[in-house]
């Protein structure tokens, strides 16, 4: 699959309601928008709600609304969710140009593959959201499904995860797994949702800044005329005004550059850091030398593999280490459980060999 988004010096952006409300409030967002130069709109339609008797969208009335916007204005486009077979009829019937897959819906095969079987033969871009849960091949699942039906646009939206976890953000980033996701497909464009991350406008600046400096493709963020009353996501909705004043604040990151002087300063870098790397791998290999003499030792002697109190101290020390290293204590901590798990198994593979008793 070739990256299908045509501007590629540019993020697309696609804007709009978070929920259509009424002919007015949608048309005076989009024209403000388009107005500033924003030509994808998006805009809720049925609104999938965490509790009943939230505001669950206008429905299908609202397809009405767009198609009158479209027919005063042929150069927008428009994207709308759709979580049922029904719900894509009535947008191919009403002219809708993209559709897109939230993150409820990308969670269930059964689901997913319905909207697949109704989207067979029919041409048309298809955004598919990260599930709500951490799950990679999940949302890989999804495209693919989307991609078996015959689709040959397809992106992928990274609207962040839940979790239990306290955090800033309405939904908590996890990079690593968008990253991931383009590591596997780099042809698959990738679009950042700052709204469902962030969850309120004071995190939307920050989020969008750090998907360009990701290189992601796109940003789609909620605008409302009013946000404040905005029937849904009032929170994190932005003003048509206050949207184009974000993107006019982003410094957009190219891929690369060919500059020479960048290249050599590159080049010469990068040279440094494969050494660093080397030493940090030699260094683990004689940590890891250490642990399995240890292992032989404690084996020797029918001691246990885990021993909690040195854990704790090992633990508790390398980040304040690390600290006077300038590095994150955070980092750190990942790397010694990261590093401690190793050590647990090749401990227990010495005890295991060749049982004694
Ligand atoms: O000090 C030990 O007893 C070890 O086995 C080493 C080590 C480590 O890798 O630092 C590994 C396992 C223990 O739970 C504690 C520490």
């Amino acid at each position: 699959m070739e990256n299908w988004i045509k501007d590629k010096g540019h993020p697309w952006i696609i804007s709009g309601p978070c929920s259509a409300e009424s002919p007015e409030q949608l048309e005076q967002t989009c024209l403000q928008l388009a107005e500033g130069g924003i030509r994808t709109l998006r805009a809720g339609v049925w609104k999938p709600r965490t509790r009943p008797h939230q505001f669950e969208g206008v429905g299908a009335i609202a397809l009405e609304w767009i198609k009158e916007i479209k027919t005063a204005h042929p150069s927008l486009s428009f994207a709308v969710e759709v979580a049922t077979p029904e719900h894509v009829e009535r947008c191919l019937k009403a002219g809708i140009d993209i559709l897109w897959i939230g993150a409820r819906t990308t969670v269930n095969p059964f689901n997913v593959q319905e909207l697949a079987d109704v989207l067979k033969g029919v041409n048309i871009p298809v955004l598919v959201k990260n599930p709500v849960n951490p799950d990679l091949a999940l949302w890989m699942g999804a495209i693919e499904r989307i991609m078996h039906a015959g689709i040959t646009q397809i992106g992928a939206i990274h609207r962040g995860f839940s979790s239990f976890q306290k955090s800033k953000y309405r939904n908590m980033p996890l990079w690593q797994i968008p990253l991931e996701l383009k590591t596997l497909h780099p042809s698959l464009p990738l679009i950042c949702d700052p709204s469902h991350i962030a969850g309120k406008r004071a995190l939307l600046q920050e989020i969008a800044q750090r998907a360009m400096d990701m290189n992601y493709d796109g940003l789609m963020i909620e605008s409302h005329i009013h946000p404040e009353s905005a029937l849904s996501d009032a929170e994190q909705q932005l003003t048509p005004k206050a949207l184009l004043s974000l993107l006019a604040n982003l410094s957009i990151r190219s891929a690369s550059s060919s500059n020479p002087l960048f290249i050599n300063k590159l080049e010469e870098l990068r040279h440094q850091i494969d050494q660093a790397d080397r030493e940090i791998l030699e260094a683990l290999a004689s940590r890891m030398a250490l642990v399995e003499q240890l292992g032989e030792y404690k084996k020797e002697n029918n001691v246990a593999v885990f021993q909690i109190e040195r854990w704790n101290e090992v633990f508790h020390s390398r980040p304040e280490w690390g600290k006077a290293l300038r590095l994150s204590p955070d980092f750190v901590e990942e790397l010694y459980k990261i590093i401690h798990t190793e050590s647990i198994k090749i401990q227990t593979e010495v005890s295991q060999q060749n049982p004694s008793r």
